[in-house]
């Protein structure tokens, strides 16, 4: 088993550390092979995804991501931008399926935002499509308008599109995960007036004809960030588009307690796959050591699930983070009164000391 290390920058180092102590602490026979991403790259080789950092990636088992960005980047032309790389990664490893499971652990009901009988025992999967849509559409640029409110002035433009293949895979995917929980499937669109989510409805919909046993229903965007946020236990599987699912997993974020609560996975059609935070590199608390590395904890025990087979693994970090968290111990984002503030490697080391002391609870 190899895996392909990709800290990245900001955060990304520090929570990527941790997540690495965490797998080293379960005594698994594994390689790891680290490699630069991102700024950190760019600054290194001239570029966020050199050939040699996309070749470990695309030749490893599994992919662990930090995060990658930072506002001094922010001027440079947009092929060189740090973000390019985590864009580069999912087209060329073809990662179209994203998962973002958030969940709320008991511990952390009073870390959210909203009421506590909102999201106690909230368990939402939300499946972003990732290597379509706006994202990825192609035109794209720069240019003088020739219509338009304003005819002559200068103008730029993306290009939304979706394939039928892409929709219909993407709808599987959430079908078929739907079977493994609720059976329940919300597609979100925006098919009152954009064509790409027209089609997008109608093909989820002649999809959701094969699943008879899951119940399909359909909701456009902005009511769906408004329930999520009014009722989010009404939901169980969320499907939609890459930009959509953007926006609403970090909502959703906030209903576990913090965004540093939601990992996520991106396959593709081999289950070969990259682990990231849904977060990014927080350049605000950066090299603080104050980060929460729980969600890129939480990623390395879906790699271990979805593309290493060792689902026990897997438990065994669910677990001892769950065990953490009974303990006390809170990262400044999930802080509240009564709990115990920590840094970054304390989490991490707890994490550690909850898997090597076989004290976990569950
Ligand atoms: N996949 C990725 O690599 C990825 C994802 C999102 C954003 N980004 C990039 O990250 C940079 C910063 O973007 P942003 O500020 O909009 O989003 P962000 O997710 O980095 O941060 C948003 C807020 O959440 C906080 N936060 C994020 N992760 C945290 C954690 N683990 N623990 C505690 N607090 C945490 C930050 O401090 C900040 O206040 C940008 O360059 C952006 O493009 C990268
Ligand atoms: C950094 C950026 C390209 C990325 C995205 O928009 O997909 C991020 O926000 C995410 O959620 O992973
Ligand atoms: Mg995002």
């Amino acid at each position: 088993m190899k895996i392909a290390v990709l800290p990245g920058d900001g955060i990304g180092t520090e929570i990527v550390a941790e997540a690495l102590r965490v797998l080293q602490a379960l005594d698994l026979t594994f390689e790891t092979e680290t490699a630069l991403v991102g700024g950190a790259a760019y600054e290194a080789h001239g570029h966020p995804l050199p050939e040699s950092t996309l070749k470990l990636a695309k030749d490893a088992d599994a992919v662990l991501f930090g995060a990658v960005g930072d506002w001094k980047y922010d001027k440079l032309e947009r092929s060189l931008r740090p973000e390019q790389a985590i864009l580069g990664l999912r087209k060329n490893l073809g990662l179209f399926a994203n998962f973002r499971p958030a969940i709320c652990y008991e511990q952390l009901v009073d870390a959210s935002s909203l009421k506590p009988e909102l999201i106690a025992g909230l368990d939402i999967l939300i499946i972003r499509e990732l290597t379509g849509d706006i994202y990825f559409g192609q035109p794209r640029g720069r240019r003088t308008a020739v219509d338009g409110h304003f005819p002559g002035a200068d103008e730029a433009f993306d290009t939304m599109r979706y394939s039928r293949p892409e929709v219909e895979r993407i709808a599987h995917v959430a079908f078929q995960a739907a079977r493994k929980r609720s059976k329940r499937v919300t597609s979100v669109d925006k098919a009152n007036v954009l064509e790409t989510f027209q089609f997008w409805k109608d093909i989820v919909t002649e999809v959701g004809k094969e699943y008879p046993d899951v119940e399909l229903d359909h909701m456009y965007v902005d009511n769906a960030a408004m329930q999520l946020v009014k009722a989010p236990k009404k939901f169980d599987v969320v499907v939609t588009g890459n930009m959509f699912g953007d926006i609403l997993s970090d909502e959703a974020a906030m209903l576990t307690g913090s965004i540093g609560m939601l990992p996520s996975a991106s396959l593709n059609s081999s289950n070969q796959g990259l682990y990231e935070p849904s977060h990014g590199s927080a350049p605000d608390i950066a090299g603080k050591g104050v980060a929460n590395p729980l969600a890129t904890i939480l990623s390395a025990a879906m790699m271990l699930r979805f593309s290493l087979n060792q689902p026990e693994a897997a438990d065994r970090i669910e677990s001892a983070v769950k065990h953490v968290l009974a303990q006390g111990l809170r990262t400044a984002d999930i802080w509240s009164a009564g709990t115990t503030k920590v840094g970054t490697r304390e989490m991490g080391d707890a994490v550690v000391a909850a898997i090597t002391k076989k004290t976990i609870t569950g």
